[in-house]
């Protein structure tokens, strides 16, 4: 059976490339001028191949010519240009690529590319119809001497003619749709856009833009003295010149050598690029060849985005193909914990799909990431090393954003980022590593010690923590709500578990003496601490003597498991979700009485009394104030204010 031909409803196929691809109509202009930029570098190619030496990338300019009256925009290049059959081929079969073509026909002998040409689907031409209702290409091929025209009003078809052309090159002209409510397309006659749309797409195409620019220019001294005076006598200053002008930069700074820019370009690049008035704070610039080559330049800002923290940000890179603005944020790039980081990705060797606006798959921009990943923490390493000052202003900015990720996907990413973290240290008083902490540990230490709070003072003044910052114990201080989550999901650091100061249990080996002396203490107060914990009917898990208080009177711990701490943090977040904490959100609370205060002395004479109201009035007490000291709301505070002051009278 003989094997038939598939055909397309050419019409039809031409409406789905126009309105079905694009999500924003003005990339059209980066598509032409890609296309522009690519028949340039075939013409420059052929040329180098001749033997023509000399020639310089500044001869092949790129024209871009409005005209608001009759409503045009002209897109004007001297690249290689079309004969008329090569009209009929690129212009007039949709996905006929005469660019890929080209490269694929002087593929280097290996199968890489000699020439780094943008075209490769052969549709973008046709996204000029979504802003024209007609266009026209005069075109003169190099080698012909003949040029011809292509005229095209959409579906309908085109017609092609022979035409006058002196030079050897592409002229397009776009004849622009009218306006309506929806689409101002009068925009894309403006100066402003064009040169917004060509910074923004077509900055580094290698040949110069070039559009016939208005400017004010100040006035010379004998063109002032001619200029006519206005009706209060004055004469103007300025005068209005057209001229034209390079718009785009060419170069981009990335592919630039290193030791040829100075830090102040890429200050003024970064400030300009990613709109932020101070200069970063670290520049990071890399070029890596081979399998995958790519481009990247990369910032970490001195402050903190006003909206970083908050869902409104966005984080991501610029995605460059070819030197062609591809993506403005890829989030890919990125992991959610080096967000803060701005900057670009230049790579000739990522796969795009039809519309240039999304990857066809991110097997490479995978591989990309990742390598930027381990570049980014190779990079901070350095800096906490040689420049710890600039390392703590920089955690002090972000570091918050490294402990989420340490929490974030049950601490798949904890590895790569827990030698970034700092917390305050008691003893340092300054933020140290957790490497810092382990290199000082006491020999017969077991655990690293973190203790909760809202701020350092706050932590200071926890009784919890007295016993240890006495015996010169290092303690880690952890102010932000993440941490203790962060460090729960660490779980160890080197081998030595992280153990919170509110845990009753500290894992201290208390001396013969003191053991002596507490367990007679606990025989001898037994029956007054079971007194205590009825009265305080359920309320906590346990009443004991404390080893850790030393002029506190009291104060809580917890089991092993839900903290303190980690019960506001489930607290608030329930709250805001409208739901009450269920009891595996709590902390199972033990009250620790320090048995050597004034304060016990009084509930042993009380209890030895049988004085059950008074009692259950110290109990209570005592446990609000408890309460208090964790920064927690107390239960009833008019019962609170009823006890105080029957004690007081
Ligand atoms: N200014 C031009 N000068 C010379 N040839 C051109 C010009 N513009 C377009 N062409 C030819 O027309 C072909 C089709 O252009 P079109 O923009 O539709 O696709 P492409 O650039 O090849 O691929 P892509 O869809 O990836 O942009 C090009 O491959 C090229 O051969």
């Amino acid at each position: 059976m003989a094997k038939k031909e598939f055909k397309a409803e050419s019409k039809r196929l031409l409406d789905l490339m126009v309105n079905s691809i694009y999500t924003n109509k003005e990339i059209f202009l980066r598509e032409l001028i890609s296309n522009a930029s690519d028949a340039i570098d075939k013409r420059y190619f052929k040329a180098s191949q001749e033997g023509q030496t000399g020639l310089s990338r500044s001869d092949y300019p790129i024209r871009v010519d409005r005209d608001e009256d009759a409503r045009t925009l002209t897109i004007t290049d001297c690249g290689i240009g079309m004969t008329d059959s090569e009209m009929e081929n690129n212009l007039g079969i949709i996905a006929q690529s005469g660019s890929f073509d080209f490269k694929t026909e002087n593929a280097k002998e290996d199968g890489t590319d000699a020439l780094d040409i943008i075209g490769q689907f052969g549709v973008g031409f046709y996204s000029a119809f979504m802003v024209a209702k007609k266009i026209r290409v005069v075109s003169k091929a190099e080698g012909s001497d003949q040029a011809y025209v292509w005229e095209s009003e959409g579906a309908d078809g085109y017609t092609i003619e022979p035409a006058e052309r002196d030079d050897v090159g592409t002229t397009i002209t776009l004849y622009l749709r009218d306006d309506t409510d929806d689409d101002q397309y009068s925009d894309y006659l403006k100066e402003w856009k064009l040169r917004d749309l060509i910074k923004k797409y077509s900055d580094y195409i290698r040949y110069p833009i070039i559009m016939n620019v208005t400017k004010q220019e100040p006035l010379s001294k004998e063109e002032k003295e001619a200029a006519e005076a206005d009706e209060d006598g004055k004469k103007p200053e300025f005068k209005t010149v057209h001229e034209d002008e390079t718009i785009n930069s060419m170069v981009p700074i990335w592919k630039r050598s290193k030791s040829d820019v100075t830090t102040e370009e890429y200050n003024a690049f970064y400030k300009d690029k990613f709109v932020d008035w101070e200069d970063p704070q670290k520049i990071i610039s890399t070029n890596v060849e081979g399998l995958l080559s790519y481009n990247a330049l990369l910032f970490i800002p001195s402050r903190v985005p006003y909206n970083f923290y908050s869902k409104d940000y966005k984080r991501g890179l610029q995605l460059y193909s070819s030197g062609v603005l591809i993506m403005d944020k890829c989030e890919d790039l990125l992991p959610d914990y080096f967000g803060f980081v701005r900057g670009l990705v230049d790579s000739q060797d990522i796969s795009l799909n039809i519309s240039r606006e999304m990857l066809q798959q991110d097997r490479q921009l995978k591989a990309i990431a990742s390598r930027l990943e381990k570049k980014i923490i190779s990079e901070l390493k350095d800096m906490m090393a040689k420049d710890r000052e600039g390392y703590e202003k920089f955690f002090n900015n972000f570091g918050l954003r490294l402990k989420f990720g340490i929490y974030d996907n049950f601490g798949a990413n904890k590895d790569k980022l827990k030698d970034l973290v700092m917390f305050y240290s008691s003893t340092e008083e300054k933020p140290v590593t957790f490497q810092e902490y382990v290199d000082r540990m006491k020999e017969d230490q077991k655990y690293i010690y973190y203790a909760t709070g809202d701020s350092i003072d706050k932590i200071k003044k926890m009784p919890q923590n007295e016993m240890l910052m006495d015996k010169g114990y290092e303690v880690l201080f952890c102010t932000e709500e993440v941490d203790e989550f962060a460090l729960k999901v660490l779980n160890a650091y080197n081998d030595k578990p992280f153990k919170s100061t509110a845990e009753d249990d500290l894992g201290i080996e208390l001396s013969d003496e003191e053991k002596a002396i507490r367990e007679k203490q606990s025989k001898a107060s037994e029956g007054l601490l079971n007194s205590i914990k009825d009265a305080l009917d359920g309320k906590v898990a346990d009443v004991k003597l404390s080893t850790r208080l030393k002029s506190h009177p009291v104060c809580f711990s917890a089991g092993e498991g839900i903290s303190i701490e980690m019960e506001k943090v489930l607290a608030e977040q329930s709250k805001a979700v409208g739901q009450t904490p269920t009891d595996d959100m709590k902390a199972k609370k033990v009250l620790e009485i320090n048995g050597d205060h004034p304060v016990f002395a009084a509930m042993r004479r009380v209890y030895e009394a049988d004085d059950k109201a008074t009692l259950k009035d110290y109990a209570e007490l005592l446990y609000d104030q408890a309460m208090l000291i964790e920064g927690m709301p107390i239960d009833d505070p008019v019962d609170f204010s009823n006890r105080v002051c029957r004690l007081m009278k």
